[in-house]
């Protein structure tokens, strides 16, 4: 089953156009990674998912992004219910500048969620989800920024979690972290698969191929070829796609 439905979409940053005729269905419980050389839209893309491109002025979508079977462009929910539902994680870990605790009870808070003990158990839950529970459990009132990088991307992935939400966006998740915090992540992607849709952004591509199901190869704002991650690595349909993943170009 699809989670998300793109249907021709294209998006201009006021005259620019950085999407073109997007399409692309991105399956439940997997894991589906975009790839590309820098500046070929893959950002853009991913933040069309959870409309994270309404704030940026002067940005026009056209076209369809079904979730859920349902239009989130013309959804009659606000947006912050969809931000719910599809959380995102960044490149650079970015904790607030608050406690572990408060940082992954935050969302459930703003959701209206003010009982104690349920804020522990969604912590809890949230922060062992994450797989960075047993690190931090004695240390839950420290400042999340006094961790390590690794440890606080787990944490704002935990932050995610929180609000129990159905497809997880990151973007470059690993990029600012070392080759061991990275495996962490990695690991983690691969086991959170089983409950959540994972849309990844990566400039890497061994970490495409260790951990996503399939895989699209971003070009110049458009998707040139989208297979199944083994398939797309070994047996490219498409010329400009086999020069790209053999390092030819990007
Ligand atoms: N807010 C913005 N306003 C105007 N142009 C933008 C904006 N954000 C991105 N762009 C342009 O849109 C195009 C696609 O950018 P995007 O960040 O989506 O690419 P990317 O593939 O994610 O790149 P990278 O791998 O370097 O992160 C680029 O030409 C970029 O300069």
């Amino acid at each position: 089953m699809n989670k998300i439905e793109i249907n021709q979409l294209n998006l201009w940053y006021g005259q620019f156009q950085a999407l073109h005729d997007i399409v692309l269905d991105i399956p439940e419980n997997e894991v589906t990674a975009f790839i590309g050389p820098s500046g070929c839209g893959k950002s853009t893309l991913i933040k069309s998912l959870n409309r994270m491109n309404d704030l940026v002025d002067h940005c026009q979508v056209k076209g369809e992004v079904l979730f859920n079977g349902t239009d989130i462009y013309r959804m009659s929910d606000p947006v912050s219910a969809l931000r719910k539902k599809i959380g995102m994680v960044f490149q650079q870990p970015n904790p607030f500048p608050k406690s572990i605790y408060d940082n992954v009870a935050y969302g459930p808070r703003t959701h209206g969620i003010k009982d104690r003990k349920t804020l522990d158990t969604i912590v809890e839950k949230s922060l062992r989800g994450a797989a960075v529970w047993e690190e931090v459990k004695d240390i839950l009132n420290k400042s999340a920024l006094s961790v390590s990088g690794g440890q606080q991307q787990r944490i704002c992935i935990a932050r995610a979690l929180a609000v129990q939400p159905e497809v997880l966006l990151m973007d470059e998740p690993t990029s600012a972290l070392d080759p061991i915090s990275t495996a962490k992540i990695e690991e983690l992607i691969i086991n959170l698969k089983k409950n959540y849709t994972i849309v990844m952004v990566t400039h890497n591509m061994q970490q495409a191929s260790r951990i996503s199901d399939q895989t699209a190869f971003f070009y110049n704002g458009r998707i040139i070829e989208t297979d199944r991650t083994e398939r797309l690595f070994t047996r490219p349909a498409k010329q400009q796609t086999a020069d790209y993943v053999s390092g030819r170009f990007g």
